[in-house]
């Protein structure tokens, strides 16, 4: 797992080990760091003479950056191009003069000199930046150092004209959070360093591992020798977490012992839903799963999933709402039957998964309190659930949600007390903020799984997680790995359509729990 520490903690942990090491110590150990890994990332081609160049901001992000170009110096040995684009007219100091020993070449890319000049005398033309554009456009690595944790989204005019200028073929490393975006991960999108690779010092922030962590590229954390004394405030699930998390069975278990999931979902009109889920639930290895349904859907689940039976029965847990429509005509008197049994599940203390139509069935809380709930809305569904029952939100619509992810899920599972796994490209799980729970945030799907009842294996999925006995935390960020990589091993590089990724969750899992006794 990757545990991300808020920068304010960061900040804390710093204040406390610079307490107790001499002045600059922990900034080279960032620069050290740093260098060894540009390093590592030179051509290995020595026909020409690998070209290095940092854009250097005014804080200790571009301090680090400087530092950095003035250790490889050191640290090749071979001779290098080494080039410090100043973005800024306050560049760190004494990391600006370490640069100059080194031998480094400074461009002001400003306009406006390093030091000394008043801002009314601008330099005629800005040469430096001229010459910067140049180098980025055959630099083979390019150093990110104009915004650190001290940074707000979005960049100066200056900057986003210099990131232009670089070639496709550089490597780009981001000094410990890609500039422009949020380093709490909290705003998504708007301009921003896409990085290949991002070092970062002491540990991983949000931005690391919540949506932004696309922008990210390969993360190194450079141990610092922080110590972080709080709870993370973002974790992500990888891999190696499925063997110790999924539910194995033991000799001693059998059906019911494994869980069993209820799946009230669909109706005449939407047929297709239960199918997906209770194929999901089945293949995820639920002990038994139990249908209810109108007699159409029904006849479907019976022909294609032998395994399931049918009607109201004892469950550990209940997945509401794929495909069920909360407001049927009164006339309708199957699809009214569903809603009852649907409203049964929610007013039960057993966990429930709450998905589609079945969140328009909310208007607050689940009336047992405390009774596990785990809500799968997609952002567009998010937002018609908020600005419904939130008046503060009744505006709120899917773009709303999409570029503040986590605010609106937050929101949610304040106001409905129950954990928000809000799904997209990056599917985040929130528990209500008193619980204190660390944000999780899953980026495991391809592209493709973006496709008509992926969702609904993912509730069946996750359901059957609950059933199993899993919080609903573990459960909803594990189902959404598993789901993630069962889409991309359905079909490596290619489209994949629902029912395939349940069906390829048997193999998945069993893949992933064999890397623990690789690894173990
Ligand atoms: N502390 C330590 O011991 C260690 C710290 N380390 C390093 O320090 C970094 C944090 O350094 P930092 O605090 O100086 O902040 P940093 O991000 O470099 O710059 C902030 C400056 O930018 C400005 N600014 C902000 N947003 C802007 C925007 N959108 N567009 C334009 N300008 C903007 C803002 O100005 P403001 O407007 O707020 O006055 C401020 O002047 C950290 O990420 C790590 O790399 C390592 O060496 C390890 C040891
Ligand atoms: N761009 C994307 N990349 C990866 N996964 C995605 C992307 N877009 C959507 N998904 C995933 O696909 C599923 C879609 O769910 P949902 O929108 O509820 O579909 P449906 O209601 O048709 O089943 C979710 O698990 C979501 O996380
Ligand atoms: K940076």
């Amino acid at each position: 797992m990757i545990h991300a520490w808020s920068v304010d903690d960061v900040r804390a942990a710093e204040e406390r080990a610079m307490a107790q090491l001499p002045d600059g110590e922990l900034m080279q150990r960032a620069a050290t760091g740093l260098a060894q890994v540009v390093a590592a990332r030179l051509p290995d081609d020595t026909s020409t003479q690998p070209l290095v160049v940092a854009l250097v901001g005014g804080g200790n992000n571009g301090g680090d950056a400087l530092w950095a170009l003035a250790h490889l110096a050191d640290l090749v040995g071979e001779p290098l191009d080494l080039v410090a684009v100043l973005t800024t007219e306050t560049p760190h100091e004494e990391g600006l003069r370490a640069a100059r020993r080194a031998k480094v070449e400074i461009l002001d890319a400003t306009g406006q000199g390093s030091r000394g000049r008043r801002k009314a005398e601008p330099q005629a033309e800005p040469k430096g930046r001229a010459k910067a554009v140049e180098a980025l456009g055959v630099a083979d690595v390019v150093l990110d150092g104009v915004l650190g944790i001290g940074g707000r989204p979005g960049l100066p005019d200056l900057v986003t004209e210099l990131l232009d200028a670089v070639g496709d073929d550089a490597h780009v490393i981001a000094v410990d959070v890609p500039s422009g975006t949020d380093p709490m991960g909290e705003l998504v999108g708007g301009t921003g360093v896409f990085a290949d690779e991002t070092v970062t010092f002491g540990c991983a922030k949000p931005v690391h591992v919540l949506g932004t962590a696309g922008r990210c590229g390969m993360l190194t954390v450079v141990d610092i020798g922080l110590d972080l004394d709080t709870l993370p405030a973002a974790e992500r699930l990888d891999h190696d977490d499925v063997a110790a998390l999924w539910p194995t069975p033991g000799p001693e278990d059998d059906k019911y012992s494994r869980g069993v999931v209820g799946v009230v979902a669909g109706g005449e009109v939407y047929t297709g839903a239960p199918l997906l889920s209770v194929t999901a639930a089945v293949c995820a290895g639920a002990g038994m799963v139990r249908y209810v349904g109108p007699p159409g859907p029904t006849q479907l689940v019976r022909a294609e999933v032998p395994e399931a039976v049918h009607g109201p029965g004892r469950v550990q847990a209940w997945v509401v709402g794929p495909g069920l429509d909360a407001h049927p005509h009164s006339w309708d008197q199957l699809g009214l039957a569903q809603v009852e049994a649907a409203r049964r599940a929610l007013d039960s203390e057993l966990p429930c998964l709450v998905d589609a139509g079945g969140l328009d069935l909310l208007d607050g809380p689940r009336t047992q309190a405390g009774a596990r709930t785990l809500l799968t809305p997609h952002a567009g569904e998010l937002a018609r659930l908020l600005a419904r029952l939130d008046p503060d939100a009744s505006e709120l619509d899917r773009a709303g949600v999409v570029a503040e992810p986590l605010r609106w899920a937050r929101r949610a599972a304040e106001l409905l007390r129950a954990t928000v796994l809000l799904k997209g490209s990056t599917t985040y799980v929130v528990a209500p903020p008193a619980s204190g729970l660390a944000v999780r945030a899953q980026a495991d799907a391809p592209a493709w799984a973006g496709t008509a009842g992926s969702g609904d294996v993912l509730a069946g999925l996750a359901g059957t997680l609950l059933a199993a006995g899993l919080d609903p935390v573990d459960a909803g960020s594990l189902a959404a790995l598993v789901h993630g990589v069962a889409a991309h091993d359905a079909n490596p590089g290619g489209p994949v359509r629902a029912l395939e990724i349940a069906q390829q969750v048997p193999a998945t899992v069993a893949r992933l729990l064999a890397r623990a006794s690789e690894v173990g």
